[in-house]
């Protein structure tokens, strides 16, 4: 495929996202119908399309509509190409409105409505930070560190083609620089020594105070991405739920891999007491809308108010399974207040006794995901 036809497989495929479907339903089957795409064209469509998710007010602007065509059209305007919209053979149709640039708010990529929840949470880092949500993120590695050390996984990985160097958030961090799309049929991902992971993801894990020993639960377990960073930096008894049973469908084999063993509890109360609960709650993902730009514009109030509801449930919860002396973790992929301190001021203000003996915010100025990571401390 051409670069101009690129681009125009990319305007079908965003006018099906702006329809409603899914940005990886509508990837997929845009590859299902275009076996002539070779795994070069199916990546730099997926580039744009994903581009101009990021991007998509901005680009809407710059390209005369919130279209396909206009969001496209926005990207080339905004990086130097918009030659390819010359209307010859398989390229897109030549431009017929000038476009205009994005002001405010709309530069920013940033929705209306949560610029000032956004501006609040993140101060003097605001504009930097949705700016650099408007670039792709890094692929990072977690190296199993109770399998092998961060540079026999670089020489291992070096080995495959796969470049990576140490990141600093977390002594476990890897950032790979180059050969990112083989990691997952290497044998170093095969043979468990590193796992894909957010670096700033390990770097909340890494805040814990995990020790040899510790009766450890995972409450909101999902796919176990956490459960495993824990499991690799001390000999623990781990214990895995989650409100949808079906999200730890790969833990099994995920563990099997990582060498370490994971008992999923369908009601975790008959387990307690436990010296540990890490609560790694749903929220709204502002922290990784690099990755998943769609859920930056379907994010809305009713739904964030929802979700701190059931963030403080789960606190809540764990509270009571934690024995005395124990501690929650508590973490969120989110840049936001409402889900990060506030949530943890209004659950210290529930509990008396309960203190924190850790918080920190992470956002994508340090290279990794936006998160959120607080240790409690049980009376
Ligand atoms: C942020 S994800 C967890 C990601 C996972 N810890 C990881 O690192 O891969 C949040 C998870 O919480 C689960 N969840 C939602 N409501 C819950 C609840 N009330 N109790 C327990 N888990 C819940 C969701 O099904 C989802 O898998």
């Amino acid at each position: 495929m051409t670069p101009a036809a690129r681009a125009a497989a990319a305007i079908g495929v965003l006018d099906r996202i702006l329809d409603g479907q899914v940005a990886e339903v509508a990837l997929t089957n845009w590859g299902r119908a275009s076996r002539y795409a070779g795994s070069g064209d199916r990546a730099a469509v997926r580039d744009i399309v994903y581009d101009a998710l990021r991007c998509r007010r901005s680009f809407a602007a710059l390209g005369g509509g919130e279209t396909g065509y206009g969001l496209v059209l926005g990207w080339a305007r905004s990086s130097g190409q918009e030659a390819l919209f010359s209307g010859e053979g398989h390229a897109p149709a030549v431009p017929q409105d000038a476009g205009r640039e994005p002001l405010g708010l709309e530069a920013l990529d940033c929705p209306e409505w949560l610029g000032p929840a956004l501006s609040h949470s993140l101060g003097a880092d605001f504009a930097a930070v949705l700016q650099a949500m408007r670039q792709r993120a890094p692929v990072f590695l977690r190296v199993n560190l109770a399998k092998t050390r961060r540079e026999a996984a670089i020489a291992a990985l070096a080995a495959e083609g796969i470049v990576a160097r140490p990141h600093p958030l977390a002594d476990s961090a890897l950032e790979v620089t180059e050969g990112a799309r083989k990691v997952q049929a290497s044998e170093a991902y095969g043979d468990g020594l590193v796992e894909l992971q957010d670096a700033a993801s390990q770097a909340v894990v890494a805040m814990l105070p995990l020790r040899d020993g510790m009766r450890v639960l995972d409450l909101c377990a999902g796919g176990g991405g956490k459960t495993l960073a824990m499991a690799a930096r001390a000999k623990l008894s781990l214990f895995a739920h989650d409100a949808e049973a079906r999200r730890m469908a790969d833990l099994p084999a995920r563990a099997k891999r990582a060498g370490v063993s994971v008992t999923a509890l369908a009601r975790p109360e008959t387990a307690a007491p436990f010296d540990l609960v890490l609560t790694d709650v749903p929220c709204s993902g502002s922290g990784s809308w690099r990755r998943d730009p769609q859920g930056k514009w379907a994010l809305d109030g009713d739904r964030l108010a929802a979700l701190t509801v059931v963030q403080a449930a789960i606190l809540d919860r764990a509270a009571g399974m934690v024995g005395r002396g124990g501690v929650i973790g508590y973490a969120t992929c989110s840049l936001l207040d409402a889900e990060n301190g506030a949530q943890v001021a209004a659950f210290l203000g529930r509990h008396q006794g309960w203190r924190i003996e850790a918080e920190r915010s992470f956002t994508p100025l340090e290279g990794g995901d936006g998160f959120f990571g607080a240790v409690l401390r049980a009376p």
